[in-house]
């Protein structure tokens, strides 16, 4: 749908923006509430505004270069209209004022070569020389090339319902253009991006929206009917959705979390789901009594930990500016923490999967190798092997899922066995 780009339009982006340059909330959280308190917002103006926001917090190191002394949001938002969403003086003309097409022209002929590596790919220092400890300096510019570019919409067929061939044929009766997932057997792709809140096929439980990586995160668990499985962290569900269809609502399975908010929001996808074993509990921290009661005695627990989210940039571009070495620092050690207390958990010979949407060693291998190192009764299980008997090819002992090489999210997974005995 076309948008019609008025100066109107333009300032609701201009004052978005200047809400979101506070980062004190998630960006997400404020690009909702905004729209909520503007109603008169029609799907194509929301579209236009939250695009044109987020490709300035995406390129934001960039653009401010290009801006240099005349920096303002106005001008951010300028900038980004033509440089990363490519359009053109004229189609930018219904709001230019005095000065501002000569001035763009400039902008159009900066060259970024003179940029330090870390501006020009948008990314902050202290992020930057982190990603060198796991990258080549020749493939960061294409990662992050691929984290400033928007995510697709990907649905996760629920098997308790449908199969995917049906949901692929329904989708196209509905008019709905979508294909197979290129991973994961459960994935659909869409092309473009519907609201899907109140389609019927959605309320009806046949499919819940969750990117193709963080289905690959699911099926590492191999959760099995008539098991005992936790996910340890389940937040909103994402994954014990899938983890309790794996199970065909058979067993128990127990969605723990901190976050009563998040848990709340659990609810209603279950409702959706037609799952009833699944039981929410909410934990004051990981060593809880009520996790102390389960010691020794579950299948398979997944731990998907509170990571710092920046294998998500493609969605949430805010959170390479929100957070610090600081930052990373604190979620390592309550990661580290979670690990050991979920693997105790675990009877002989069950099995706990460590992941995060995290693109950070510390946070990922580094953990695991360091909960292997304190733990000689944990072994490390292939990755690629699990997901092979599930149809997966994706290579690697532990999976490593990135943006530029398997078109998801950010993805880190490794699979940990407790030795019988
Ligand atoms: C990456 S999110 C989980 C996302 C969820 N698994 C999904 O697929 O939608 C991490 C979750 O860990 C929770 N968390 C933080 N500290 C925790 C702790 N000590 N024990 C259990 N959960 C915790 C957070 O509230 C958050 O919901």
């Amino acid at each position: 749908m076309k948008v019609r780009f008025t100066p109107a339009l333009f300032a609701h982006a201009e004052t978005l923006l200047g809400q979101l340059l506070n980062f004190d909330h998630p960006a997400d959280a404020v690009v909702s509430r905004y729209f909520r308190e503007h109603r008169q917002l029609g799907h194509a103006d929301r579209g236009f505004v939250a695009e044109t926001v987020f490709a300035v917090l995406r390129r934001g190191r960039s653009i401010e270069a290009r801006c240099a002394d005349n920096l303002s949001d106005r001008r951010r938002l300028l900038v980004a209209l033509l440089v990363v969403r490519g359009w053109n003086l004229r189609e930018l003309a219904p709001v230019l004022k005095a000065g501002e097409e000569a001035w763009l022209s400039s902008v159009a002929a900066f060259d970024e070569s003179a940029l330090s590596p870390a501006v020009r790919c948008d990314l902050p220092d202290w992020l930057y020389e982190r990603l060198l400890t796991s990258f080549t300096a020749d493939a960061i510019p294409v990662l992050a090339e691929a984290l400033n570019r928007p995510a697709p919409l990907d649905l996760r067929v629920n098997t308790l319902k449908t199969d995917r061939q049906a949901l692929l044929a329904q989708l196209a009766e509905a008019g709905i253009a979508a294909q197979p997932g290129a991973w994961s057997p459960l994935a659909v792709r869409l092309r473009d991006k519907p609201a899907l809140a109140k389609h019927p096929l959605f309320l009806g439980g046949a499919f819940e929206v969750q990117d193709e990586g963080s289905q690959l995160l699911g099926l590492l668990v191999e959760a099995k009917r008539g098991e005992m499985v936790v996910d340890f962290c389940a937040g909103a569900g994402g994954k014990t959705l899938l983890l309790g269809a794996q199970m065909r609502n058979t067993g128990r399975l127990y969605a723990l979390d901190v976050s009563e908010r998040r848990l709340s929001k659990l609810k209603p996808r279950l409702a959706r789901s037609g799952l009833s074993n699944v039981h929410p509990v909410r934990i004051e921290h990981e060593r809880d009594q009520k996790v102390k009661r389960m010691a020794g005695k579950v299948d398979r627990v997944l731990v998907d930990a509170p990571c710092s989210g920046l294998g998500t940039l493609r969605r949430n571009p805010d959170l390479k500016w929100r957070q610090d070495a600081a930052s990373i620092a604190e979620l390592t050690a309550k990661q580290t923490n979670i690990l050991a207390a979920a693997a105790t958990l675990l009877r002989p010979g069950g099995r706990l999967v460590y992941a995060t949407c995290s693109l950070l060693a510390e946070e990922n291998e580094r953990i695991v190798d360091a909960f292997l190192a304190a733990h000689p009764a944990f072994r490390l299980v292939p990755a690629e092997q699990v997901l092979a008997r599930q149809g997966v090819a994706v290579s690697g002992d532990m999976l490593h899922l990135l943006p530029h090489l398997h078109d998801t999210d950010g993805f880190f997974a490794a699979v940990l066995e407790k030795q019988n005995g």
